[in-house]
């Protein structure tokens, strides 16, 4: 084997064990390169798509469905990058039946579609502070899933970091300048704060499901797993959308909201194409670092982009640029580095033990 080999660490009690990886033909350095790359997807491609989701609901948009919808109904973008990429392992396929497989892309596919919906429906209800405060309870839900569901061994340096990035959400949160819903939609505000703390609970119980899959069951060892994953479990997200929009009626309202969007119907086309094509793009990072690294650090990624939407929100909405939201985006890019350096400690340690494994 290449000495480069990328593994992961795993420690139960006082033992050391070598677990092994994913993708096990990578080089750590091409590894490296990947997670960063993931990390770019996830962070600039989710602040689009949450600020041309803002840009919606600013010029006209209502439609809970549509928002719903372009979360993932940009997929079929990302049969290009398949069809480049070598197939998914062979080992995986003779593993895993096509029922395992229909099982897994159904029932994820379910948990994101209701995740979306209730994600919409919080945004569409709650000031983006309160959504922001609420939101800040996925990772405190993720680091619980990981501990049960993926047997992730919380170190200090990862508790450090999620509470860094809780906390900076947190002040980010409360330093927003965005209305709050007025006295006689308080019936909204509960529902939106409902939504919202729902939605927390199934992203981190779907992503940590995800990494169960990625690890237990599929057992692939090629990208490509990564897009099917995506494309799949999108497919079945999307079914679950359109039907809602048709059952809901909410489609006959469409001409009319396109004709009345304040930037006119190319413009409107134009925001929903690209938020759906951002999505994809966000949402292909996440699942990449679940598959790569964990579905901890995706969630921790996924929250630094919440963070650093405010100052892309400063550029396009001409939002401020205050002293809280700095300290915050500080705090936040703390708790990232703690936890990248606790992803080079474990890779160190792979080193040492693969050194002594050839002595
Ligand atoms: N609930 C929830 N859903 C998402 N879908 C994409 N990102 C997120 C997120 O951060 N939270």
């Amino acid at each position: 084997m290449d000495e480069e080999e990328t593994m992961l660490v795993k420690e139960e009690g006082e033992e050391t064990i070598i677990v092994l990886p994913q993708l096990l033909k990578l080089k750590r350095s091409q590894w490296w390169i990947l997670v960063f790359i993931s990390i770019f997807f996830l962070i600039s491609a989710q602040a689009v798509a949450v600020l041309l989701g803002r840009f919606y609901y600013d010029k006209g948009g209502n439609s809970k469905w549509i928002s719903t919808l372009v979360q993932t109904g940009g997929f079929p973008i990302l049969y290009l990058p398949l069809c480049l990429l070598p197939p998914s392992s062979s080992s995986s396929s003779c593993l895993s039946s096509l029922k395992t497989l229909v099982c897994i892309y159904v029932s994820l596919g379910l948990a994101i579609g209701l995740d979306n919906l209730l994600y919409s429906l919080g945004l569409l209800y709650l000031s983006a502070s309160t959504y922001s405060l609420i939101s800040a309870t996925q990772l405190a839900f993720n680091a619980v899933f990981s501990y049960y569901i993926n047997s992730q061994k919380i170190t200090f340096l990862i508790l450090i970091s999620v509470l860094l990035l809780s906390f900076s959400a947190v002040l980010i949160s409360l330093d927003d300048d965005s209305d709050t819903p007025s006295g006689d939609s308080k019936l909204k505000y509960l529902l939106g704060c409902l939504c919202t703390l729902v939605a927390s609970l199934i992203y981190s119980l779907q992503l940590s499901l995800m990494q169960y899959s990625f690890e237990k069951v599929l057992k692939s060892e090629t990208l490509s797993m990564v897009l099917e994953m995506q494309i799949y479990t999108s497919l079945v997200a999307s079914c679950v959308s359109v039907i809602g929009l048709f059952a809901s009626g909410e489609w006959k309202l469409l001409s009319v909201e396109m004709k009345e969007f304040h930037e006119g119907q190319v413009s409107y086309v134009l925001t929903l194409v690209g938020t759906a094509v951002s999505w994809q793009f966000g949402s292909v990072g996440a699942v990449a670092l679940i598959f790569l690294v964990s579905s901890l650090f995706s969630n921790l990624i996924g929250t630094l982009s919440l963070i650093v939407t405010p100052l892309a929100a400063i550029a396009v909405f001409h939002d401020k640029l205050t002293e809280v939201k700095m300290v915050a985006m500080t705090i936040a890019f703390l708790g990232f580095a703690f936890y990248i350096y606790q992803n080079y400690l474990d890779d160190l340690k792979v080193q040492s033990a693969r050194e002594t494994q050839d002595d």
